[in-house]
């Protein structure tokens, strides 16, 4: 990615002077606290298709010094949103060792351990994600929050692969499977609200769905993804950790975030 990071003079203070969307309207990611819930029964559980990725076929995952990503299949898309929307890629975002508070949508003022994105693209109206990011209609993002559990051994499919990832630039190819199993169980309750992306360019274009229930995964599982990674090539002389990769909530005045559920 382009020169912005997570920490020092081009950390996110400064996004807004390179990238004027970060510092404007509808910005990602936010506090959920009951003055801004709104429940709406309207609200349709995602559908899934193409999720089940047979094991012959493989992802490509790849550490591109913000975050640590995962291409997905285009014959991946979701629907019961106002379009259909297809997969591109996951990432996750983490705190650190001594602190593991990387969530970047937090409940009542409270971070989760971490939490994973998968990004979709409207594939009704763009033909790809390069056209349809910088678009109101263009995202959607589904958020799962990660806290710490039982080892989970639907998310080592992904993490026992950081040892071939961990600098810049690195890639490694992750067997498919089904990404259906990252969710949570109950895909019927969860956070929607209009956003942006949560890094540079920031654009106000993601229909986020952040789904309530949070994903466990073990200490061990957590404390893999907070040291494995750097956010420099893997000859930098002064490699730099990847930690605390996450955006701070925004300012959310005036607008509602509509429920699924009933407190
Ligand atoms: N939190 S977030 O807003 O979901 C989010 C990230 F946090 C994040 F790091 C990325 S990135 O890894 O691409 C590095 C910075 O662009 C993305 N990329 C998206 C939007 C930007 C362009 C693009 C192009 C192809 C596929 C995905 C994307 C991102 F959407
Ligand atoms: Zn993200």
């Amino acid at each position: 990615g382009s020169k912005w990071s997570y920490i020092g003079p081009d950390g996110e203070k400064a996004w807004p002077k390179k990238y004027p969307f970060c510092g404007g309207l509808f910005q990602s990611p936010i506090d959920f606290h009951k003055d801004i819930l709104q429940y709406d029964s309207n609200l349709l559980p995602l559908e899934f298709i193409g999720y089940n990725v047979s094991s012959t076929d493989q992802f490509t995952l790849t550490n591109n010094g913000h975050s640590v990503k995962m291409y997905l299949s285009p014959t991946m898309y979701i629907r019961n949103l106002p379009f259909e929307y297809t997969a591109s890629q996951l990432h996750l975002h983490w705190g650190n060792r001594n602190k593991s508070e990387g969530s970047e949508h937090t409940v009542s003022g409270k971070h989760f351990a971490a939490e994973m994105h998968i990004v979709h693209y409207n594939s009704e109206k763009y033909p790809n994600i390069a056209a349809a990011m910088d678009k109101a209609d263009g995202l959607a993002v589904l958020a799962i929050l990660l806290e710490i559990g039982p080892f989970n051994p639907s998310y080592e499919k992904i993490f026992r692969h950081f040892r071939n990832v961990k600098y810049k630039d690195q890639t490694a190819q992750v067997p498919g499977f089904n990404i259906r199993e990252l969710l949570p169980d109950r895909l019927d309750e969860f956070y929607r609200y209009e956003g942006s992306l949560t890094t540079p360019p920031c654009y106000p274009s993601v229909l986020w769905t952040v789904f309530r229930h949070p994903v466990k995964i073990s200490q061990e599982q957590l404390l893999a993804l907070e040291t494995a990674m750097y956010c420099t090539e893997s000859d930098d002389p002064e490699p730099l950790e990847m930690v605390d990769n996450f955006r701070n909530v925004q300012e959310f005045r005036e607008r509602l975030v509509f429920i699924s559920f009933r407190e």
